[in-house]
């Protein structure tokens, strides 16, 4: 069965280039298709889930089949798949807008007008809004204002209990700010609730396309419908405020939401409720995670690195002097060199962002290879972040890599071309907020440094990170 799967796939690939292409040699990327149906699924859930070595799937290929250039065929969550992995492929198929789409399996999770599910002039259009939104000084101001409260109240209350598990703290403090610069929604049993109704789109996401009842897919459904109600509300009610000339109950005029609702393209008009609603709902799924990650890690290898600690701390400090509070505001960021390097090997050596998913939208060729249209393509990006050709000593957590730049298209930590990462640098200001809070108020201790990491959804400790958690003698938080 293995082998007649195969066979199967390159023999229907060459009947149809023959009939296409009159004779002109082409050829798949070396690879296997696996199983019917099932494909390589098993293999690629074992090297991530069992084995915790998520690059041995990548290294398997490369031993078998030779390194190439770096593309390997396979039948990954039930579609046949080509795997791009060498930074230049990398790059090739993620600025080839025309030629690679981003189908997202279950596209209606994320809302079918989100930025992550529209191409073309429409992508450009909403891009265009969201890019705005959060690069206008006036937002990033509101996001430093307001994620600090509860950044700052969160570890008040950690230190008070001494010991926390730091992935489950970080997380739901980074979920609580990012819902507050979202939406200006402060936490409650529903923010509680909405958390876990992000958890399980995320689990439809990566589920296999089977909508049945109790299947993965079918409750992320439920989920995204139970959310897209929350902020539909909240939308409606911004909307009757304006159209009665209502005091609003909270002070949200200077959250994202309103932001988007708001925003005007140079003909004036706006984004609809529902492009507002889609967006909204996929930017804080995008974001609360990947940063909660990143700022675990951090906390993670500066536990396991007094010196580096040491630098950050005195860098945080230099900035907080002489003030009279230790909120950051936006122009103390670009005085946070050393900061800004801490975050960005955090994020490198996490590998926040493993990989992302295009759909061929035509065939096309690529060293001497062909992509089928309609095959979905998986850009592996996580194995070059850690690999000893492009980053020395790769495993090791060293800021001070960043005072050069890598070799150029090695950097993929927030994607490339038209697609990358709308939201680094609200992810960046997030982090170094934590951080500075961290560094200028806290000592912390890692209770089982030698934890192994799990990978899926992200990578984190199997424990959650246990850590013994105080307050400075010298903190001023
Ligand atoms: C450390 C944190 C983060 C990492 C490593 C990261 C990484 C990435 C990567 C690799 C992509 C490219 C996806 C692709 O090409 O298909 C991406 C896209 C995106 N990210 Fe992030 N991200 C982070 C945080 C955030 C945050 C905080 C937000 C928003 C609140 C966000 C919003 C987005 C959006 C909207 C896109 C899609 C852009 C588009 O399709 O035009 N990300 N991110």
């Amino acid at each position: 069965v293995w082998r007649c799967n195969d066979a199967w796939y390159c023999a229907a690939f060459a009947l149809r280039q023959r009939r296409w292409r009159r004779g002109r040699h082409v050829r798949l990327p070396p690879g296997h298709m696996g199983i019917p149906f099932f494909g390589e699924t098993a293999a690629l859930s074992w090297y991530f889930k069992v084995a915790r070595r998520p690059d041995g799937f990548i290294e398997a290929r490369k031993k078998r089949y030779g390194e190439g250039v770096g593309m390997y065929r396979s039948h990954l969550f039930g579609r046949p798949t080509i795997i791009v992995c060498d930074p230049a492929a990398n790059k090739f198929v993620l600025q080839s807008h025309d030629n690679f789409w981003l189908r997202w399996p279950a596209r209606d999770l994320l809302g079918l007008s989100s930025m992550f599910n529209v191409e073309g002039s429409m992508h450009r259009r909403i891009r265009g809004y969201v890019v705005a939104t959060f690069s206008k000084p006036r937002s990033r101001r509101n996001i430093a204002r307001m994620a600090q409260p509860c950044v700052v109240e969160a570890l008040r209350s950690w230190a008070d209990k001494g010991t926390i598990i730091a992935a489950k703290e970080i997380r739901k403090v980074m979920f609580e700010s990012t819902l507050e610069i979202f939406i200006s929604m402060k936490a409650s049993p529903l923010t509680e609730k909405m958390d876990k109704w992000f958890v399980g789109v995320l689990g439809g996401l990566t589920a296999l396309p089977l909508d049945l009842p109790g299947t993965a897919l079918n409750h992320g459904r439920k989920c995204r419908r139970r959310l897209h109600a929350v902020f539909e509300k909240e939308l409606q009610k911004r909307k009757n405020n304006v159209k009665w000339g209502l005091a609003a109950e909270e002070d949200y005029d200077d959250d994202l939401m309103s932001g988007l609702m708001e925003m005007e393209d140079e003909q004036g008009e706006k984004l609809s409720d529902e492009e507002v609603l889609d967006n909204i709902v996929s930017l804080v799924f995008g974001g609360y995670e990947s940063i909660s990650s990143a700022v675990l890690w951090a906390a993670y290898h500066l536990a396991k690195s007094p010196v580096i600690l040491a630098k950050l701390r005195n860098e945080n400090a230099a900035v907080s002097e002489g003030k009279s509070s230790n909120f950051l505001t936006l122009d103390d960021i670009p005085k946070m060199k050393y900061t800004a390097k801490v975050v960005e090997e955090a994020i490198r050596l996490a590998n926040i962002a493993p990989m992302v998913h295009r759909v061929a939208y035509r065939d096309v060729e690529y060293g001497g290879y062909t992509i089928p249209q309609g095959w979905q393509v998986v850009v592996w990006l996580r194995a070059m972040h850690i690999d000893a050709k492009y980053y020395q000593d790769p495993l090791i957590f060293n800021p001070d890599r960043w005072n050069e730049p890598p070799m150029a298209g090695t950097n993929q930590l927030f994607g490339a071309g038209n697609r990358t990462c709308a939201g680094n640098m609200l992810a960046r200001l997030q982090i170094t907020i934590m951080l500075h809070h961290l560094s200028l108020g806290y000592e912390w201790e890692l209770l089982n440094p030698d934890a192994g990491v799990k990978y899926i959804p992200q990578p984190m400790p199997v424990d959650g990170a246990p850590m013994a958690f105080h307050r400075l003698s010298t903190s001023t938080q």
